[in-house]
């Protein structure tokens, strides 16, 4: 894994010139990193670097939290939080990481769900997702503009969900792995992250993206394959621990439909006629399929029908 090498080629695009006459300049570099890399990063974003700072510290301040206050979010019936130590059991690999996920819509009705400690957590975190929706939608219109696409192709209702992956110190990095290869299920991720560990795969190889002080990442998921009609599709990538720095990354994720946590459930083919699965063991079961390090194609992530029931097609 340390021999993947940091790629300084992945974009790095000025969203600020997307306001004037520049815009149809950015809709092409934009389409043109998603056909190269499928991801890009943005700066002059709009998104008030305080802000990002301000999320990323609340983020980190809860899961410096005592384990004790933190297993009171991995409930059955609304898991959000989810450690390493929880899959030993059952996992043939392990996973160096904490989640913290939750959903985030517009309307704000999932905020009493939300971690009540660090106190500020639910103010910080409902102004940060306002303002990253809002991001999402100016990238939205760029990439319909891109794609020749009419104005709003990708609608005004998202169901909006954050993944906070917080990945510790790890003694062994060789010995784990912090997020196995994969692709995004929903249509696009936004991730702030300070640190880096993220890797893409560029012709069936590797490479790293090293994240830009208050940049964001962006890449888009399974959808994407499905609304460019083949021309653009989703990477998988992975995520690497490290030996000397804790590594927190907070994604954004808007899907067509807006999601409730019951309805993220899907049975998969090999399964019928036993429970629904919940979709993202689905995905945790594919990774694992692949070694958690190797490829997933998007045919082998998510059965196409789910694709097609996410996008609203
Ligand atoms: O840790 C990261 O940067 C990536 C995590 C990720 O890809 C995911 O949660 O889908
Ligand atoms: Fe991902």
């Amino acid at each position: 894994m340390d021999s993947v090498p940091i790629v300084k080629e992945i974009p790095v695009l000025d969203l600020g010139q997307a306001q004037g006459k520049e815009r149809a300049v950015v809709a092409r570099q934009i389409l043109k990193a998603l056909e190269e890399y499928g991801f890009f990063q943005i700066i002059n974003h709009g998104v008030p670097q305080v802000l990002m700072d301000e999320a990323m510290k609340v983020c980190q301040e809860f899961f410096n939290l005592p384990m004790e206050e933190k297993v009171h979010y991995a409930k059955e019936t609304e898991t959000l939080y989810t450690s390493n130590p929880k899959h030993y059991v059952s996992e043939e690999h392990q996973y160096w990481k904490e989640v913290l996920e939750h959903n985030c819509n517009i309307d704000g009705e999932d905020q009493n769900t939300w971690p009540s400690n660090p106190p500020k957590y639910r103010e910080v975190i409902g102004q940060y997702s306002f303002e990253v929706r809002k991001l999402s939608k100016i990238i939205l219109d760029l990439v319909a503009e891109g794609l020749g696409l009419e104005a709003g192709f990708f609608g005004k209702e998202h169901g909006q969900r954050m993944f906070v992956n917080h990945y510790p110190v790890c003694p062994d990095p060789s010995l784990t792995l912090g997020t196995g290869g994969h692709c995004d299920p929903n249509l696009i991720t936004i991730s702030q992250q300070q640190v880096y560990g993220l890797q893409i795969l560029k012709n069936e190889e590797w490479i790293g993206l090293e994240p830009l002080p208050h940049a964001f990442v962006v890449n888009f998921g399974l959808p994407i394959t499905v609304i460019s009609n083949g021309k653009l599709t989703s990477v998988a990538h992975r995520a690497v621990t490290n030996t000397t720095q804790s590594r927190t990354a907070i994604g954004i994720q808007l899907s067509k439909k807006r999601m409730k946590r019951e309805t993220r459930t899907a049975t998969p083919p090999e399964d019928t006629g036993e429970t629904p699965v919940d979709r993202r063991c689905l995905l945790r079961r594919e990774r694992l399929a692949t070694n958690g390090s190797g490829i997933s194609t998007g045919e082998s992530l998510v059965p196409i029908q789910m694709v097609l029931e996410l996008t609203g097609h």
